[in-house]
């Protein structure tokens, strides 16, 4: 049976008094790779940041793990957040701080305290990601593509029920994005469920998917052919 992680209906997604999408209604399943794709501007990132509780839910409904999104309290954010993962275009790692030391700080500030527990934990996720070995470099000592392998693996660390991943081959290379995309396929086998904003249409083409298009204020789902 199809269990719900997201689901809107006759959502409107609005940058301050801004109208930006209009009636979205989707829904997304767990186990499901989707991909969101539109034009610069046509509101890819702010209907990500909408999902992950930056910008409020103003009309319509929405629920996102659980959580009701029309009625979302600042302070339900960081446990709404626990339940997703988040990755961005800029991978947003902290330069000051090892790879590891970058998972354990997450894993810290959401709760955990066991020492063993988070070592087996940053391990598991960076074998996932193909990071293993390199726990002890720092961001700036990788590459883009191993950067944005880490940020994957710190997305992973709370077990999201959905992974948001707004752009996250934007800076990167068409091979290493392949790379990195490989990685996320690899991670949704495996269960995750996972939605993509990209604007890459190789990586459509390579790894076909359910695909839903930011248009003139709205939001649909396209099969691939007219994409
Ligand atoms: N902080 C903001 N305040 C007001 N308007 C904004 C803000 N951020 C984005 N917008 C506007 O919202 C619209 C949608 O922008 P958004 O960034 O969501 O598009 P996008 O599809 O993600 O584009 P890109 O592919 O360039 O990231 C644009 O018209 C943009 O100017």
């Amino acid at each position: 049976m199809s269990q719900p992680v997201l689901k809107l209906h006759n959502a409107s997604i609005f940058q301050r008094e801004s109208l930006i999408l209009s009636d979205v209604s989707l829904t997304i399943n767990k186990g499901e790779f989707v991909y969101l794709i539109g034009k610069t501007g046509s509101g890819k990132s702010s209907f990500m940041k909408t999902l992950y509780g930056d910008l409020p839910l103003q009309q319509g409904e929405g629920t996102i793990v659980d959580y009701d999104l029309a009625t979302l309290k600042e302070k339900q954010i960081p446990f709404l957040r626990r339940k997703l993962g988040v990755v961005f275009q800029d991978f947003k790692l902290l330069n000051d701080r090892t790879v590891k030391e970058n998972l354990k700080f997450v894993l810290k500030a959401t709760g955990w305290k066991d020492h063993s527990q988070m070592d087996t934990k940053i391990d598991e996720v960076l074998d996932k990601v193909g990071m293993k070995t390199k726990g002890f470099k720092y961001p700036y000592q990788l590459s883009g593509g191993e950067q944005q392998r880490v940020a994957i693996a710190r997305a992973l660390l709370n077990d999201p029920e959905l992974i948001l991943a707004d752009e996250p081959t934007g800076n990167l290379d068409p091979q290493t994005s392949v790379e990195v995309m490989g990685v996320l396929q690899e991670i949704n086998k495996n269960g995750n469920t996972i939605l993509m904003a990209t604007h890459d249409y190789a990586l459509l083409l390579k790894y076909p998917s359910k695909t839903l298009k930011c248009d003139g204020n709205k939001i649909f789902e396209v099969v691939q052919k007219t994409i």
